[in-house]
Formats: C-alpha cells, structure tokens, sequence
C-alpha cells in the first residue's frame, strides 16, 4: 500500500502527509518534491517520523525528487501547484497550475501506469481533467478532492446550528469547487428526517430558524475565509484527502462527491470534470450514484459545468499551443 504525495513541502501536502502516517492508512509514503525543495522534504520526513515514534506508529517514510519513485503507488496525490492568494479565485491558477500538473499526470502515466490519482491543485475540476488527459488513464482512476470538502463544511455548520452531533447531518455538495458550486439541499436530512421538515415544527427545544442562504454562502467562501486570515487552507483539505485514500485502499465502498469526467450521466452534459457522488472501492470510481435534483439544483448543476467546461478547454488549448503533448 504505497501512497505518493507530489508537492509534499507545500502546507496541504505536508499536513496530508502526517494525516495519512499517523492514521496507519498507508505502508509506505512517497514525498515527492522539486529538487530545490528536496532538503526541505527531508527535513518534514525526520519531523514526521518523530511525531510516528511519539504516536508508535510505523510507516516507511520516503522522500525524492525524481518523479520515478512514484513506481509501484497505488495512489498519487497531486497537491503541486500555485495556491490562490486573498481576493483571488481559484480559477485564475488554471493555467500556471495546468502545466504543472499536465506534467505530472504524464509522468504517472509513463511510471506509474497502474496507479491512481488524487486531483489537490486548484482550480481542482479543471486539474483533473487535465490530469486525466495528460496520463492517459481511465476516468475511474482520477479523481479530485473539492466537494467532498465543500460537502464536510457543510455538514459541519448544520450540525452546529441544529446542536447534534455531525455524522446526524446527510447531506452534500456537487458541481464545482468553487462559487458554481450546488449544495444539495432537496436531499439533505438530519437524523433521517428530511431538512424541510425542520422548518415546519419544532423538532428540539433550542430550534433556532436555519439561514440556508447564509450557511451556502459560508460553504462558498468558507476557504477564502482562511485564507484571508492564516494563508492557507491546510487541516480540512488533508483530512479530506485521508478520507478519499483511506476509502480507496481500504476498499470501504463509500459514497463521496469526488471531481470525476461526467460523460452523459447527469443532466446530458459531457466531457467535463465535475464534483459528484460515486462509489468508491479498490480499483477508484466504481460509478456515479444516481442522484436527485430539484429544478433549481439543476439549473445551477448545468451552470456549474458551462462555467467550467469553458474554463477547461481554453486551459487544454493553452497547453496544446505550447506543445504539451498527452499521452
Ligand atoms: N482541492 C482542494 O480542496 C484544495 C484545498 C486547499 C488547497 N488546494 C490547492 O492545493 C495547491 C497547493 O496548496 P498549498 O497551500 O499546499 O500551496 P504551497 O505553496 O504551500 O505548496 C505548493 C507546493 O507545490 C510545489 N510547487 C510550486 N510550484 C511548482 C512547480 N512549478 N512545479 C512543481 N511543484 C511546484 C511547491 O514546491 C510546494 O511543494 C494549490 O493549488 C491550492 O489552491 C486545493
């Protein structure tokens, strides 16, 4: 059960690092860096492995900076890449960020041919359609992590305001991670009772009325919020990412909203990378799970993918002009 981490001096791929190590998730953890970085890569392996002895954990740490060592990963997280800086969107990384990871993803591809890989890079559902191009792997092998965060933020600032505990809340996030995203509240429930019921009677004696356009723009801004505060997101998206992994390796069969290729199951839009629920078991996405979505979700879901699908395909072209070949 070897994992690599491409970008693993950065704040998500450092803290994704000690996450997976110290949750025993993975037997041997590749961190992979520029070469410029490399002795700043050793130095958090040492860090990490002190912080394993003081939770007597065993993990083989690894660090490197030539790409071939990601030989033999069942998965690779690509977490490489310029972050958005205050005021910025996620989007106006795509290009600098494509080529980085078009790159990497050919590079996989040529190393690593029986891997999967996990999508960190933002804008991350255009990154992993790039990196699903650029490694000529079949779309169930890459995914991004993005909605499943949106998802969790979500989850959080419900249970928070209905007072129970987080795993009561069932609800999620799809479309893009970023503001096309689409909470998909028509399916949210809380205990099993569907959320509109909520707002009929009192379920609890400390009911308070629920602001869901308050909470969605939370969700929406919950990462510029951090940012513009410490300068990066770094716990949420690593614990994110554990989940993903952990998932796959242990085979879980659970139900996250991951960015994968929408080839005609939703809404018939095709030929873009978009957060929605799949299965996901040992060989990756076992398959989208048919979801429902009121008239208003749907509309936004369609938006979602016009926005980003615009935003892609002037990113492929872009890499193209400048001779990135796919693989
Ligand atoms: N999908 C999500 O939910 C999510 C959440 C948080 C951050 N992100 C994204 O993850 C990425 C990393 O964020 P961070 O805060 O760790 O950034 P960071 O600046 O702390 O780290 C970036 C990493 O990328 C490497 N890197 C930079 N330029 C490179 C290049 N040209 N070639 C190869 N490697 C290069 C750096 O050496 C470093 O290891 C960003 O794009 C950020 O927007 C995504």
């Amino acid at each position: 059960m070897k994992v690599s981490i491409i970008g693993s001096t950065g704040r998500v791929g450092k803290s994704t690092a000690l996450c997976l190590a110290e949750e025993e998730t993975v037997s041997v953890l590749q961190l992979i860096s520029r070469e410029e970085s490399f002795e700043r890569s050793k130095g958090e392996l040492l860090d990490i492995s002190d912080a394993l002895a003081a939770k007597g954990v065993s993990v083989e740490l690894e660090t490197s900076s030539n790409i071939k060592d990601v030989e033999d990963s069942k998965i690779i997280i690509i977490t490489a890449g310029i972050p958005r800086k205050p005021n910025m969107e996620r989007d106006d990384l795509a290009h600098v960020n494509g080529r980085i990871v078009a790159k990497y993803a050919s590079e996989i591809g040529k190393f690593a041919p029986d891997s999967m890989i996990l999508v960190v890079t933002n804008p991350v559902d255009v990154m992993t359609y790039v990196a699903l191009k650029y490694s000529g792997f079949h779309p169930s092998k890459v995914f991004g992590l993005g909605n499943h965060l949106d998802s969790l933020r979500l989850k959080n600032y419900m249970a928070k305001h209905f007072n129970v505990h987080v795993s009561e809340v069932h609800t999620r996030v799809i479309g893009q991670h970023g503001p096309y995203m689409v909470p998909l509240i028509s399916s949210t429930s809380i205990g099993g009772i569907p959320l509109e019921y909520y707002s009929k009677r009192d379920y609890f004696s400390d009911y308070k009325p629920f602001d869901l356009e308050g909470t969605i723009r939370k969700v929406i801004n919950a990462g510029s919020n951090i940012i513009s505060r410490k300068g990066a997101t770094e716990y949420g998206p690593a614990f994110a990412v554990s989940n993903i992994v952990k998932t796959v390796l242990n085979d879980e069969k659970r139900i996250l909203t991951v960015s994968t290729l929408i080839d005609g199951e939703v809404a018939d839009i095709r030929d873009v990378c978009l957060g929605v629920p799949v299965k996901l078991g040992k060989d990756g996405i076992e398959g989208i799970v048919p979801f429902l979505m009121d008239d208003n979700e749907r509309e936004a879901f369609i938006e979602a993918a016009e926005f980003v699908k615009g935003s892609t395909m002037e990113v492929m072209r872009l890499l193209e002009e400048e001779g990135l070949k796919r693989r």
